[in-house]
This record gives C-alpha cells, structure tokens and sequence, in this order.
C-alpha cells in the first residue's frame, strides 16, 4: 500500500507539487493523470527516495523507501525505461538486478519470458532496443524480484496496441494476486480502461480522485416514459432540471429515488431508470485540467476555449 501525506516539494518560488494526499491500496491500480509537468513524476520519485520532500511523506508498506530491507523484493519501479546502461544487454542488466536482490539466476529467464523479451532480444545491447522493447526490460526490472508494490511511470509509452494490451493484462493480473500499482499516464483511455481508482493532478495539486465509477459518474439521472413531456414537466415543477433527450427519455439532476418517486406521485410508468452515463474521462481530464492546459481547448467553431 502506498500513502502520500500532505507532500509538497518546491524549488526555490515554484511549487512543484503542492500538498498531495492519496493512497493507493493493494488489490487495486491506481492511475496518476496529469498534463505536462503537473508534478507526477516528482511525486513519484519523491516515493522512491530519489528527490527529498519540502514538507509532508510518502510511504510504501507503513515504511519510508529508505527503510525497506530490500526494497527490489518489496517494490517494483520504473520511472524512465531510457535510463539503463545502454552498453549492456538486456539479460546482463536483469541478471545484475537478480544478483543484487539475491535471486536466483533461473529468475532471469523467467523475467523474460513475462515480459515477452525473446533470448534473441536479450542478447541486444540496450542502445539497439527499440523504445517498446526498454519499456518491456523496464518492466522486467521492476517484477524480477516479485514485490507487492509496482510504481511505473508512463509504462505504455513506446508500446504497440499489442503491447499495451499486455501490460494491461499483467497489471491487472498483479493486482488481482493483492499486489498495489501506481502508474502514470497520459493516455487517458488506458487508465480508463485499466485503473480501479484515478487520481487527478494539476499544477502540482490533486483536482480529482475517487474510483473510476465515481469519477465517471455524470451525477444525474436518465429515465424513460411513454409520457416524457409529462415527466419532465413534473420534475421541474418539483425544483429540477429536466432535459428531454434525442431518444425520447429524460435526462434531470434529480436523483434515482427522487426521480422513481416524482413519476410515481404524477402517475407515470417507467420503463428504465438508471444513472446517466457521463462524458468519459478525457472529457473529465480536459476540463478540470484545462487551467494548467498549454495548448488551449478548442471549441468546435475553432475558438480557444
Ligand atoms: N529539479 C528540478 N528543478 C526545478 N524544477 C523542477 C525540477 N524537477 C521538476 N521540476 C518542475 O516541476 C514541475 C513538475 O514536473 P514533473 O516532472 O513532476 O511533472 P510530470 O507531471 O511528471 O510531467 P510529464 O508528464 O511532462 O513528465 C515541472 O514544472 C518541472 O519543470
């Protein structure tokens, strides 16, 4: 389980990242959206020991980076897939990990094979390896000791379609097995597809979290009448918002109970009564980011928004 606390980390004036709280918890992956230089990676390294904190902690498993015994068994990272020794081969690098957490070397060929590496391809010298295939050895790195915990930033750049498909399916599959994943991405719809609870960041602040259900919810309610003039007319005169929808149904912010009991006392049958869907993540992302956006939203008629 990973718990951030109030962590801030300036440089000189600039507030990098600015009184984040959140937690990742284990059985779960947890996705970090952000723009360009919203503070994801600073929060991340800040994790794993690497930068110092201005005020607040990060924890991973009740413990501060520094003070796990032997942190490549209990967490698994990788933050840039570029950073490895580009004179060496991808099966010396693993091997060199594996002999460093004290694991055994059959865990090397094991590794590669997860991460679908082809002994030809670990034989490469890193500089040759395509962008994919640093991602695929990065994340080998970080699983080759088997820990509870995997923090990876951007882990799908670089990879194909089949590629993202199968870090989606290892992460979801480390996760169901109890382990916790933090990632960042700034592809929204991987997180939307992969992650169980978003956290949302902006100019170094948080700006949204909860599950994806929750932050996917529109908040209103969708429901069908053979008389929908008549349902909206009573759901307005009750206070609400009631918009009638190209399909005939009701669209209001009314909630599910309010809306079932408004139909009942005007007499109405319903034939469905749900939660309307909401606009979808990325429309989430652009708007509760669009003040820390460098490149303006654009409305249809072409106007910076
Ligand atoms: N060592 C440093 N000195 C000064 N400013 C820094 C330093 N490291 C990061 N920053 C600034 O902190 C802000 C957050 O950077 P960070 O790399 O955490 O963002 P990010 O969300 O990971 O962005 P990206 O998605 O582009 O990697 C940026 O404005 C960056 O320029």
């Amino acid at each position: 389980m990973i718990q951030i606390d109030a962590l801030t980390k300036r440089y000189g004036r600039f507030t990098a990242v600015d009184n984040v709280t959140f937690t990742a918890e284990p059985g779960r992956v947890t996705g970090f959206l952000g723009p360009n230089g919203a503070g994801k990676s600073t929060t991340m390294r800040i994790l794993v020991g690497l930068t110092d904190p201005s005020s607040g902690s990060a924890h991973l498993l009740g413990r501060h980076f520094s003070q796990l015994p032997n942190p490549g068994r209990e967490v698994g990272v990788l933050l840039d897939a570029s950073a490895q020794h580009g004179g060496r081969t991808g099966r010396e690098i693993l091997t060199l990990a594996a002999r460093t957490m004290g694991l055994p070397k059959s865990s090397v060929a094991e590794t590669l094979e997860r991460v679908s590496l082809t002994e030809e391809e670990a034989g490469r010298r890193v500089r040759n390896y395509s962008l994919g295939m640093r991602q695929r050895l990065g994340i080998a790195t970080a699983l080759i000791g088997d820990p509870e915990v995997l923090i990876l930033d951007e882990p799908a750049n670089g990879l194909d379609p089949a590629g993202i498909r199968w870090m989606r399916d290892l992460l979801r599959g480390f996760a169901d097995d109890g382990g916790t994943v933090l990632l960042s991405s700034h592809l929204l719809h991987e997180i939307e597809v992969i992650a169980d609870d978003i956290v949302v960041i902006g100019n170094g602040r948080i700006v949204a979290q909860g599950t994806k259900q929750e932050l996917l919810a529109s908040g209103e309610t969708y429901a069908r009448s053979s008389d929908p003039t008549s349902l909206g007319r009573a759901l307005q005169r009750a206070g609400h918002t009631a918009e009638i929808t190209t399909e005939g149904a009701v669209r209001s912010d009314a909630d599910l109970t309010t809306v079932g009991q408004i139909a009942f006392d005007a007499g109405l049958v319903l034939s469905e009564l749900r939660a309307a869907d909401g606009a979808g993540l990325e429309e989430m992302f652009l708007q509760l980011t669009a003040e820390t956006q460098r490149d303006h939203l654009q409305t249809p008629e072409g106007k910076a928004a």
